[in-house]
């Protein structure tokens, strides 16, 4: 059945998921601030509200919502990979406390929007505590290249593909070092280690990190040099300084902002991230990309797991 979506947010993700709900015949419109319609306007009659805006966005586009009539059918997605600075809560705690009688439902996977626009095939994972919520964006956004599979862990699949950013830091910063397979493999590794130690901790399911929005999400991200997160980590490598990286940057890189929430949560809880803490460090200028990696080599030998 047709299905009338709006997509918050003319960025690059979601310009990429209006194209995919686009070709399954739905009707969408892409809303950012610069549209000439308000969102009063642009949210009569839909089904599906899907927020695609940065961190940084969430709270005031909640705000302009929340002020709005809004029918308790309307279906929340939130495809943002971020932690807000304020209260480390999640962009879907942050949707469902403000709308708790509507269904909020977390899109989340190893998805390079560039690699979207360019027809290539992807899966992603779409995630609530109400299924049948989940089950209709499902099929809102399946096609023939773009498999989509929901799950009732949203909490595990929002913080896969948020935690996974600062690893891609950290592997871009591999990459740029040339430390070799072996490096990246195990950086990798333990980093997916820091995610579900932090993850369990905070009531995500340990399996859901194993699935494609957590394992999948770092493989894809920590590889890619499309992934902006992944070039913050290359430049400083490279020498470049943090500043003069986001001078160019094309779009948000979330994991900047989300290795200071990490730190702020894992201090308060006492949860040991090693590589969080160098990434943290190496964007305050505090150590260099070596020292960051010697740091973590040097730390205490111990057995793999018990940690
Ligand atoms: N690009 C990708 O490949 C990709 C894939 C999956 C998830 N994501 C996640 O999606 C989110 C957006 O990423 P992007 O690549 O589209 O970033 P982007 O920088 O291209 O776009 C961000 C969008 O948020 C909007 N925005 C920011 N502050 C706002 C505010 N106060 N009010 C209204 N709108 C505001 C901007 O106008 C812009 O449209 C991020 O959390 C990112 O991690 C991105
Ligand atoms: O470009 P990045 O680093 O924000 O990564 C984009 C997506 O999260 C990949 O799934």
């Amino acid at each position: 059945m047709t299905k009338s979506v709006v997509i918050l947010g003319a960025g690059a993700w979601g310009s990429a998921l209006a194209t995919l709900a686009k070709i399954n015949g739905h009707k969408v419109h892409i809303w950012s601030r610069r549209d000439s319609q308000t969102l009063a306007e642009v949210l009569k009659d839909v089904d599906v509200i899907l927020s695609a805006v940065s961190m940084k966005g969430v709270r005031n586009v909640v705000s302009q919502l929340q002020c709005l009539p809004l029918s308790p059918e309307i279906i929340f997605v939130t495809a943002t990979k971020g932690l807000d600075p304020q209260t480390t809560c999640t962009p879907s705690q942050i949707w469902q406390e403000a709308f708790p009688n509507h269904p909020v439902v977390v899109l989340s996977g190893p998805n390079l929007s560039q690699e979207i626009q360019q027809e290539l095939p992807a899966a992603t994972v779409v995630a609530s505590n109400v299924v049948s919520a989940a089950e209709v964006v499902q099929l809102v956004f399946s096609s023939n290249r773009f498999r989509v599979y929901t799950n009732a862990d949203p909490l595990g699949v929002e913080l896969g593909g948020t935690l996974k950013n600062v690893m891609a830091i950290a592997a871009g910063v591999c990459d740029g070092l040339q430390l070799g397979t072996n490096a990246k493999a195990a950086l990798l590794t333990r980093g997916l280690t820091e995610m579900v130690r932090i993850g369990v901790h905070w009531g995500a399911k340990q399996e859901t990190f194993y699935g494609l929005s957590g394992l999948g999400d770092l493989l894809a991200t920590g590889n890619s040099p499309l992934s902006r997160n992944y070039q913050v980590g290359y430049q400083l490598a490279c020498g470049k300084t943090l500043t003069e990286i986001l001078t160019h940057l094309q779009g948000t890189a979330e994991g900047i902002n989300t290795t200071k929430v990490l730190m702020l949560r894992s201090k308060q809880q006492n949860i040991s991230m090693p590589i969080t803490e160098q990434v943290y460090r190496l964007l305050q200028a505090e150590v260099t990309p070596r020292q960051a990696l010697l740091e973590l080599m040097l730390r205490d030998i111990k057995p793999e797991y018990n940690d």
